[in-house]
This record gives C-alpha cells, structure tokens and sequence, in this order.
C-alpha cells in the first residue's frame, strides 16, 4: 500500500475499537502494532482484582485496592470504568497521557464508551477520541468466529452474544466517526491502518454498516 502524508493533528486523538467480541479486534490491531512498532499505546488500566502469576504491577494492570479504586472514582479519575465479576476495572485519564507522544488506542466495551462520551469534552484540553466501529459482515459470521476461535465456553458465548446486541445497536443509531467491516482481513486491515495512522482520506474510507437483524442475536 502507498504512503500517503501522515496527519499529525489526528494522532493526538485518542482511537477508540468499538465492536462485538469476536469480529476480530484483536486480530486487526495486532497487525498494526507489528507493522508499526513504537507509534501505538495502550493505556495500562486500573484493577482491584489480585495479580494473577507472571502480571507486574504497572505493567498489566495499576492493581489497586477497592477503596482506593473507589477515592479515584468519586475524584473523577476514570475515563471509564465497570465492574465485572466482583473486580473494578478502569482506565484512568492519567493512563491515556502517559502514553503521549504515542497514539492512544482503547478497545473498550460499550459502556465505557458512553462514559468516555460524556467525559471526554470536559477534559482541559478536550479530548476528541475518533470512534471506531469494526463490525462482522454478518451475524452468522460472528457466530462462526466466536465459536471458531475455541476460548469461549457456551455460556460465555451467549453473554457475548447479548454483548453484542447492544454494540450493534448503538452503532446503528450512527453515532461512530468510522464502520469498518471485517470482511476480508487484508482489506480490513488497510482501512484500520489508514485510519490509525491518519493517512489522507482516513475519516472518507470506512464502509456502509451492514443491515443486521439483531433478532438473530437472541
Ligand atoms: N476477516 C476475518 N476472516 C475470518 N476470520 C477472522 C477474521 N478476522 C478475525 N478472524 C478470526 O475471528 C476470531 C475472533 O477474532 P478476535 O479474537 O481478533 O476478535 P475480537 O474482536 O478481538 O474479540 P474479543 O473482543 O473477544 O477479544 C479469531 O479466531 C480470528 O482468527
């Protein structure tokens, strides 16, 4: 693929991967930090879950008690936070500066989203997170990834599943900056990195989101 100019205006505003588990995250942005390592950042979150063996303190997750989680929630600290299976998870706008001058990426989950929403305009100086919708090309295909890839059993599968309902509907409200379908990987992948990378034409090259019936997500 050609190089076009880099924008460098746009690699201050943090990129936020939306989408449901399973479309391929992951395997998108893994590509793009090996083929551009160095230039990519993601935010080390705030956890009141124990470390697990092998996991450094500032290097996975800041691990935090839940009271002083709690002190940095009331201060206004988080970005986003949730709380999942009994453990506190959040990342902190500190996390997203420490990353400068590198090019923030955060793949959050719906609800952290809405959060960063309405937060993130608040901020001195204003944070402009470019909002990311990488979607399935269809919901069958979904399906067949998120069972394909082996990690999940089937009740984390149906949560997921649900997860995604809401993702999906959220993003046919229209209210992400970029649609990327993850149809072709190679495809997919060049678009991601146009964008990321903020190449001429990032904010033009996304895709139309595909008509999905979320019935079938029931
Ligand atoms: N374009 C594609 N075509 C076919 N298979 C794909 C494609 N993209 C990803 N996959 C496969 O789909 C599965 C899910 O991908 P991945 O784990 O990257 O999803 P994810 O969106 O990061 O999920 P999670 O949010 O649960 O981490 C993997 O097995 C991956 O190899």
């Amino acid at each position: 693929m050609s190089q076009t100019p880099i924008n460098p205006e746009v690699l201050n505003r943090p990129l936020v991967c939306c989408g449901p588990s399973g479309t391929g995250k992951s395997t998108l942005l893994n590509k793009l930090f090996a083929d551009h390592p160095g230039q990519f950042g993601f935010s080390v979150s705030h956890t009141t879950r124990n470390p697990r063996a092998g996991e450094e303190n500032g290097r996975e997750y800041h691990f935090v008690k839940r009271e002083e989680f709690m002190k940095r929630v009331e201060n206004g600290e988080f970005l986003e936070w949730a709380e999942f299976g009994g453990n506190c998870y959040g990342t902190t706008f500190a996390a997203l500066s420490a990353l400068y001058p590198k090019r923030c990426i955060l793949d959050i989950e719906l609800q952290g989203v809405l959060q960063l929403r309405s937060k993130a305009s608040k901020q001195s100086p204003p944070l402009e997170p470019v909002y990311l919708f990488l979607s399935p090309p269809t919901i069958s295909e979904l399906k067949k990834r998120l069972s394909g890839r082996g990690t999940e059993n089937d009740s984390s599968i149906k949560k997921r599943l649900n997860a995604a309902k809401k993702e999906i509907e959220y993003a046919q409200k229209g209210k992400h900056d970029i649609y990327i379908v993850n149809s072709d990987l190679k495809i997919a992948g060049e678009k991601l990195e146009k964008v990321a990378m903020g190449f001429q034409g990032w904010l033009e090259c996304g895709d139309k989101l595909p008509e999905f019936d979320v019935n079938e997500l029931e």
